[in-house]
């Protein structure tokens, strides 16, 4: 039920490709190139409509404009980074990519790992695995941008609190060290890095606990960072880069699902706020770049939602689909119920029963009344339970990861203990007690009990608030305007209760 294999998301090989730019020369003008552009993104659609039906296919991007981004991005990169979520990094791994990259490209890719405080170490450590074996060309870095110790436990219900830290805390962010060994590996002495490795250390040195969200930062004064914002004229074509190394800088493109954490990641690395972070999925728009120093480049390419066989449901648990935007929610509650004890973990009284320990089976619905009924969410109107905030309550819980869902490689329930006592796996957990809160008495940290941290409902609906105050947070595939006819989740089935 947790197991995913890569197999079942992408069947490798398959017509779920991502839309390459076609073959141009200097002799064709802009129009031209543009309108083979165009032809050709029409082609990679209809063969990948033709053959799959829009219930098996997942939700993907269908703004050509959106792959130019990642096809520049590539152009320019000298290592390109592909971030994913270690609490399901199969869903945002794209096999296509990696043989792009590291075939046709030749291009050095580097998979991160990242939110590693998501999930326990053990799993992340069998995940590094399941990579390394079936795609033997990657780097492999572990990275979190709001590290926890894993040595604390958090709750005995097994539902994570949300800690709020105040102060800078971007320089917490634990895997730039590993991330620069990686770069160090592939430029092998071409690029001066020595600048990078200060950084790091200046940052570790200099850093205090920020928000645990990452979302209320304070403005901070850090030295200032050089950023170049791309815009569309600087999507016009360019051969990718003869050059490696150009100029003695090494351009490292991050790019990902949305919602993977790459904002965060790209702070965590500054190690001040430049890019802003925002749990509404399809925030990053263009791509930008970032002097980290002076002969380290980040650019930073927007989400972008790759062709795949992944349910629905999970699209909207693993962020890929912005919760404001579901007008079903309940199906997605009952996924993420069938496979974690939802109703236990938030201690909830079934709506049926007159006792509180009597035995009762749930279905979706009853979980979101008795979450409605627990957090007092009414209806306007009539003062009824309302259920659908609840189930959005729930999904945004999850999404946070303080209801925790975390998908498993093949055979992993089989091989947990070897993975518990893996070598590699006690290293992290060291790792992060070492920079957790943990001893560190001069930080002030505050932690919510699940139940009270929900109550802020400013924070609950600020994805569906931000929605309602212009496009800054509108996926960039799917317009807020056009959501009733475009929505693919009104395809989505009934609850099955
Ligand atoms: N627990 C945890 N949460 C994280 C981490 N990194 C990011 N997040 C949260 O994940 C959500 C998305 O983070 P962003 O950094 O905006 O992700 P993004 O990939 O830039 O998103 P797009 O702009 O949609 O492409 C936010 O709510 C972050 O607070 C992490 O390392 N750990």
């Amino acid at each position: 039920m947790l197991e995913l294999d890569i197999q079942e998301v992408y069947q490798p090989g398959s017509v779920l490709d991502f839309p390459r730019r076609p073959p141009w020369s200097y002799e064709m003008s802009k129009e031209q190139l543009m309108s083979q552009e165009e032809r050709s993104f029409q082609e990679y659609l209809g063969k990948i409509h033709g053959a799959f039906t829009s219930e098996k296919l997942s939700y993907f991007e269908h703004n050509l404009e959106t792959w130019r981004q990642l096809w520049r991005v590539l152009e320019m990169s000298d290592i390109v980074l592909l971030i994913t979520d270690v609490r399901h990094p199969v869903v945002n791994f794209p096999p296509a990519l990696y043989e792009y990259v590291t075939g046709e490209l030749g291009l050095a890719l580097v998979l991160v790992l990242n939110k590693v405080d998501l999930a326990p170490p053990a799993l992340v450590v069998a995940w590094k695995h399941y990579f390394h074996q079936h795609f033997p060309q990657l780097h492999i870095v572990l990275f979190t941008s709001f590290p926890r110790d894993p040595r604390i436990p958090q709750d005995r219900s097994g539902v994570l609190k949300k800690s709020r830290r105040r102060g800078r805390g971007w320089g917490r962010a634990l895997g730039p060290e590993q991330l620069l060994r990686a770069c160090e590996a592939i430029t092998s002495g071409k690029v001066d890095l020595s600048s990078w490795q200060e950084k790091i250390a200046r940052d570790v040195a200099g850093a205090t606990w920020g928000n645990g969200s990452g979302e209320e930062e304070e403005e901070d004064d850090g030295p200032a960072v050089l950023v170049e914002q791309q815009t569309d004229s600087t999507m016009e074509p360019a051969g990718p880069t003869q050059e490696r190394y150009k100029d003695g800088v090494v351009t490292i493109g991050c790019v990902g699902f949305p919602n993977v954490g790459k904002s965060s990641l790209i702070n965590g690395l500054v190690g001040r706020k430049v890019v802003s972070v925002s749990r509404t999925p399809g925030h990053t728009r263009y791509f930008q770049t970032y002097f980290l120093t002076p002969s380290v480049k980040l650019c930073d390419c927007p989400g972008l939602i790759f062709p795949s066989l992944l349910p629905k449901q999970l699209q909207v648990l693993a962020g890929i689909y912005p919760i404001a935007q579901i007008q079903e929610p309940y199906t997605a509650v009952g996924y993420l119920a069938s496979r974690i004890p939802v109703q236990v973990l938030l201690h909830l009284r079934h709506p049926e029963a007159e006792h509180p320990s009597a035995e009762h089976p749930w279905c979706a619905w009853d979980i979101c009344e008795a979450w409605a009924e627990k957090r007092g969410y009414k209806t306007a109107r009539a003062a009824r339970n309302d259920v659908y905030r609840a189930a959005n309550s729930l999904l945004r819980l999850a999404l946070d990861g303080r209801l925790s869902l975390c998908f498993h490689p093949p055979g992993y329930a089989q091989q947990k203990g070897t993975w518990e006592s893996h070598p590699e796996t006690m290293e992290l957990v060291a790792l992060q007690g070492r920079v957790g809160p943990a001893g560190d008495e001069e930080e002030e940290e505050e932690e919510e009990e699940l139940s009270s941290s929900c109550e802020e409902e400013g924070e609950e609906d600020r994805d569906a608030d931000e929605e309602g105050e212009g496009d800054e947070d509108t996926p960039t595939s799917a317009p807020r305007s056009s959501l009733a006819s475009r929505n693919p989740y009104t395809m989505l089935g009934e609850d099955e209760c």
